[in-house]
């Protein structure tokens, strides 16, 4: 079908007749147009002059108005519909990949004579390994709340790929607490509110400061460091050392910096690296604990290495400005046998996991594979010089049209990053909610908005967009979005925990004050005019 455009807010009925028109989406026009050829309708019944109006064409604008309405609320309709059913498909997805993993399971039972509940023994490869793991993950961690946990590991490398059965071991379990003030609690409370006998009470707060203590020994970290700084790789080198010969511990690093390690001295040739992509999809499998030496940037990646579960992380400054790395680099011996021994007060951070939904997919469950951002989803108008054209929907409501630069959906995390920059609030890293900000808006009254966790957000581009939206991720990844593709959003759910100095809201306030010098002002002197 031809998509016809015309300007909605020329008039008709006076010579020059135009409702606009965008490439219908099956068979629905995009509501924001339906809307304009509502209004244009509105137009034409007060233009026309009362005197003489041929009632035929009363009743004809009438009907016209009922049918430009009906096709709104169809289209507004079926973008909520796709929405939710993106959301099914996510979960029909998972279900399906459970139902899978538990077939498996019974087979490699009917071979082994014998399954120890939780436990894998024999498997057959790493991805096994995987399935198996993450079905613990969801029967012990989604029944319960996050809990104490344990998962499996292989404590070697397996430059082969291959799980060396006789050397796996226990990753090392750690129980979450949530208190307050003092107050210690075993368990998160899910009970927020209580409504006994009638009476509506919040009996719990749903965030509160949270603790990790180990239950057996942490036995293998990951390093990740920041590229080509030297005062990154001195610190490498020396953190390595340190954490083996006197913690004992195993060490992995990427393959670029094991390089850099052996050339430095052949000493290093303890330290564990991997191979392929496939191997670092299992790292959340192995790894008890992660540090990074760098700026948020290095945050950022370690967090995007984890397409799941992610493993505490300790995070060392050595960046510029450094909102979610609390800790000095000069005190790594003191900070890192702190929070080896426990417990240690963390950050849960939200991230988002973004879905791109393409109008060419042959159906509407066919969806690319997923983004998950630690601090934002931008949506911009990349190269284009057009104002971005956006409609967005949050569940079933449609929340505005974006016409401007573009869109940023942030973290609580990420709301002191591009999102502060573009107008938004700054929010406590763990308060749990998604921020809709806009970037330079061509509207005087288009403020940032926070909305709740547990909404899904669609952005779609529409088809009588100018030109095509771009995606990045956490800065990174740009993906075009052509007219008729759209973006899910929804909070994900794989947060990633990182250490705190003090606590969360202690290192919050911190890094505002230090980072951004955020309402420094001189304290005006006690001398000079005063109340009576
Ligand atoms: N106009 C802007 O402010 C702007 C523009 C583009 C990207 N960014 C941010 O840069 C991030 C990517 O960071 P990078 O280090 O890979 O790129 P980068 O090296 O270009 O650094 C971007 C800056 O953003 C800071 N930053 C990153 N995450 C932050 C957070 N959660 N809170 C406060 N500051 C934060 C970094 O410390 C750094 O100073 C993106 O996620 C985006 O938020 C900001
Ligand atoms: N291990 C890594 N491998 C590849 N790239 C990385 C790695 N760690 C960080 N980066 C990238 O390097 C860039 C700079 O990192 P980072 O922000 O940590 O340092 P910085 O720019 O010196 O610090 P700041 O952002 O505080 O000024 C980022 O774009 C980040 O994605």
């Amino acid at each position: 079908m031809s998509p016809c455009k015309h300007d909605s807010t020329a008039s008709f009925g006076q010579g020059d007749a135009s409702v606009s028109c965008s490439k219908p989406e099956n068979g629905f026009g995009d509501p924001l147009s339906l809307f304009h050829s509502e209004k244009a309708v509105e137009e034409l019944l007060q233009q026309t002059p009362v005197e003489g109006m041929d009632e035929h064409l009363i009743e004809f604008s009438e009907a016209l108005r009922t049918v430009a309405k009906a096709l709104r609320r169809a289209a507004e309709g079926k973008a909520s519909a796709q929405a939710e059913a993106a959301e099914w498909k996510r979960r029909y997805e998972l279900e399906k990949s459970r139902n899978m993993q538990m077939e498996r399971k019974a087979r490699i039972a009917e071979q082994n004579g014998n399954v120890d509940c939780g436990r894998v023994k024999n498997l057959d490869n790493q991805l096994m390994l995987q399935n198996e793991l993450d079905e613990h993950f969801e029967d012990c961690c989604m029944k319960h709340g996050i809990c104490s946990h344990e998962v499996l590991r292989d404590r070697e490398s397996d430059s082969n790929s291959t799980v060396d059965r006789s050397k796996m071991t226990r990753k090392a379990s750690f129980k979450l607490s949530w208190c307050c003030k003092g107050e210690n609690g075993d368990q998160h409370k899910h009970d927020i509110v209580s409504f006994e006998k009638g009476n509506i009470t919040t009996a719990e707060r749903s965030s509160k400061q949270i603790s990790l203590k180990w239950e057996s020994d942490p036995q293998t970290v990951l390093i990740l460091t920041k590229p080509n700084s030297v005062s990154v790789r001195i610190l490498c080198a020396q953190m390595v050392r340190w954490l083996k010969e006197k913690k004992k511990l195993n060490i992995y690093v990427e393959p670029r910096v094991r390089a850099e390690l052996l050339t430095e001295s052949s000493d290093f040739n303890y330290v564990q690296t991997w191979e392929d992509d496939r191997e670092v999809l299992l790292l959340h499998t192995k790894v008890d604990l992660v540090t990074t030496l760098g700026g948020d940037g290095t945050v950022l990646w370690a967090a995007s290495m984890f397409k799941g579960p992610v493993p505490p992380i300790v995070p060392f400054s050595l960046g510029s400005l450094g909102f979610m790395t609390p800790f000095h680099s000069e005190h790594f011996k003191e900070c890192l046998d702190s929070v080896l021994r426990g417990p240690v007060s963390i950050t849960l951070r939200h991230r988002l996991l973004c879905r791109v939904i393409r109008d060419a997919a042959k159906n509407e469950y066919e969806t690319e594979e997923p983004n998950l951002v630690l601090n934002e989803v931008t949506i911009d108008r990349g190269i284009s010089s057009y104002l971005t054209n956006l409609e967005c929907y949050c569940d079933n409501s449609f929340v505005t049209c974006v016409q401007g630069d573009g869109l940023i959906l942030s973290t609580t995390s990420g709301s002191t990053a591009y999102s502060l920059a573009a107008g938004g609030s700054m929010v406590h890293p763990q308060v749990p909610g998604i921020l809709f900000t806009p970037i330079c808006p061509h509207s005087l009254s288009f403020r940032p908005l926070i909305l709740p966790e547990h909404v899904t957000l669609r952005i779609v581009v529409p088809f009588n967009s100018r030109g095509s939206a771009w995606a990045s991720f956490d800065g990174k990844d740009r993906k075009q979005l052509a007219p008729g593709d759209a973006l899910l959003c929804s909070m994900a759910p794989w947060p990633v925990p990182t250490a705190c100095q003090v606590d969360s809201t202690n290192d919050f306030l911190s890094s505002i004050h230090d980072g951004l010098h955020w309402n420094l002002r001189k304290t005006q002197s006690f001398d000079g005019p005063r109340e009576l």
